[in-house]
């Protein structure tokens, strides 16, 4: 991954300037946390974690970048100075990748310098908001599409090529098995698949000519796309002619790719003239702009659909294309004085909750049932029974008891030196062990039950103390 130290908005280095003249002595405590879900969803799937490593750990300017900022004329030498000499001394907590996190719940707090820790907002949400979001997206098409594999196929429709290399990573660990994007399958050890495009069977003189040429080249990857002319009068007919071929010839014939059309019929159709010609194991691919909205109509019609190559639905996450997490402080540190800091909003919902938290799970004894989160300050310990209430300003506020309960905390130290780039796969799975321990009705694509996610009457009163004390600031 490239130096992404100069991917910042402006104000980061106008900020940091004058925090390090003004406030040199000070650490910034910041929480990464979004307050709304797309698509009307419960949850999102966090993810880039392994990139936002990569980043803290190159972060640094070059003599050409230290060079732009001066030319600015903005800009203190001693903060250039810094610059040209920076040594990272933040640390870093964070959720793991694939882990569903709901509203409000910091997925990374950063601590560090101001002037440095102020740096890191616009690159940190820029990488966090991308990945989490695909993720996200990738879980509900998944989901969507009841254990039929999902093909990546968005490379072509991605917003540039960062978004189609990360975004294809993000889409595996929301749950996409493979991929056509080759950059991304050889950086991130993803199965590379593919079929062929209408091109290859245009250039040939005839259909059966090209699906020909391709078993001939190909005779153990035929995937054939049957719908250049005409799917079920000429695509699976010449399809069935080669299949049968390559059978004889004793290779395994793969399957067959529809990409236009009414998919539920062509594909009903496709499947009795594949199974009367005796190739029940030929298996069905759909494409064609699909997402969690048009696989389960096209299951319910009974489409016999294997697997589903999705594109541009995805990789945009189209229906919702934005994830607005925020980056907010949470506290300062001035010579070891801990400061809980507060940003109280005139929309109630944007007020922020202050203070070093822990985010915790709630399962029921002896289960891998989780029924809640539960915020808290981090040096609390959570008692039996705990006092919490809904973290969701916008909910009634009243305090309620919560008694059998195992608790597991979901933020974790990490470390910058050792942290290791988990394996895509190895996330997809953990992210699927953690979908499991959640409550059913909160998975569900339309109107899902939101998932209880509670704060600690040690943490809501302090937050109550700030903006009580702000009031009267203001009074
Ligand atoms: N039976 C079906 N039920 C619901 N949606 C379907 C069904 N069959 C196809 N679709 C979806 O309807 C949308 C439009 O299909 P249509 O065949 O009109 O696509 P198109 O883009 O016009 O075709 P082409 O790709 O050839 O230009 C696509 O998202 C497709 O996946
Ligand atoms: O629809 P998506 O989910 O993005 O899936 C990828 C699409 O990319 C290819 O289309 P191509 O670029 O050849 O254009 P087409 O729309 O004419 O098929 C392929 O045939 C799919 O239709
Ligand atoms: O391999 C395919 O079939 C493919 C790849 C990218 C986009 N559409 C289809």
């Amino acid at each position: 991954m490239r130096n992404l130290s100069m991917l910042t908005d402006l104000y980061e280095f106008s900020m940091a300037n004058g925090f390090q003249r003004n406030l040199p002595h000070t650490r910034g405590i910041f929480d990464i946390f979004y307050r709304d879900v797309p698509d009307h969803g419960s949850f999102v799937i966090a993810a880039g974690l392994a990139q936002v490593v990569q980043v803290l750990r190159d972060f640094h300017f070059d003599a050409a970048d230290v060079a732009y900022l001066r030319s600015l004329n903005l800009y203190d030498d001693a903060f250039l100075t810094m610059l040209a000499d920076f040594q990272l001394d933040c640390t870093i907590s964070a959720v793991p990748e694939g882990l569903p996190v709901f509203p409000r719940e910091p997925l990374v707090t950063i601590e560090g310098p101001l002037a440095q820790a102020q740096l890191l907002e616009t690159v940190l949400l820029n990488i966090l908001n991308h990945q989490s979001l695909i993720a996200t997206k990738a879980r509900r098409i998944t989901f969507a599409a009841q254990g039929r594999p999902i093909m990546e196929f968005g490379a072509r429709r991605a917003q540039g090529p960062d978004s189609a290399l990360y975004g294809t990573r993000a889409a595996v660990i929301g749950g996409a098995v493979s991929t056509s994007n080759v950059l991304a399958a050889q950086q991130f050890g993803i199965p590379a698949a593919g079929t062929m495009a209408h091109s290859w069977i245009e250039a040939f003189p005839s259909e059966l000519a090209a699906f020909q040429a391709w078993a001939q080249q190909y005779p153990d990857n035929s995937a054939l796309l049957v719908d250049t002319y005409d799917v079920l009068r000429s695509g699976v007919p010449n399809a069935i002619t080669v299949f049968k071929a390559l059978k004889a010839a004793g290779h395994q014939p793969v399957g067959i790719r529809i990409d236009s059309g009414d998919i539920a019929y062509l594909s009903k159709q496709a499947r009795k003239q594949l199974d009367a010609a005796g190739l029940p194991e030929v298996k069905i691919t759909a494409s064609n702009a699909l997402d969690e909205t048009v696989i389960p109509a096209l299951l319910a019609e009974g489409a016999p659909l294997d697997n589903f190559g999705i594109g541009e639905k995805m990789i945009t996450s189209a229906s919702a294309p934005v994830l607005s997490g925020v980056y907010k402080l949470a506290a300062t540190r001035t010579n070891g004085q801990l400061k809980p800091k507060i940003k109280v909003s005139a929309s109630v919902e944007k007020t922020t909750l202050p203070g070093i938290k822990q985010i915790y799970r709630l399962y029921r004894p002896g289960t891998h049932e989780a029924f809640a989160d539960v915020m808290a300050l981090a040096d609390e310990t959570l008692q039996t029974p705990l006092a919490v209430v809904d973290s969701n300003p916008l909910q009634t506020h009243k305090y309620l008891a919560l008694t059998a309960f195992t608790a597991v905390p979901l933020q974790q130290s990490i470390n910058l030196a050792q942290a290791p780039l988990e394996d895509v796969f190895a996330i997809q799975k953990f992210a699927q062990t953690k979908l499991a321990e959640l409550p059913a009705e909160t998975k569900r694509l339309v109107n899902p039950a939101s998932y209880p996610v509670y704060v600690t009457q040690q943490l809501d009163a302090l937050q109550h103390q700030l903006i009580d004390a702000f009031k009267q600031q203001v009074n």
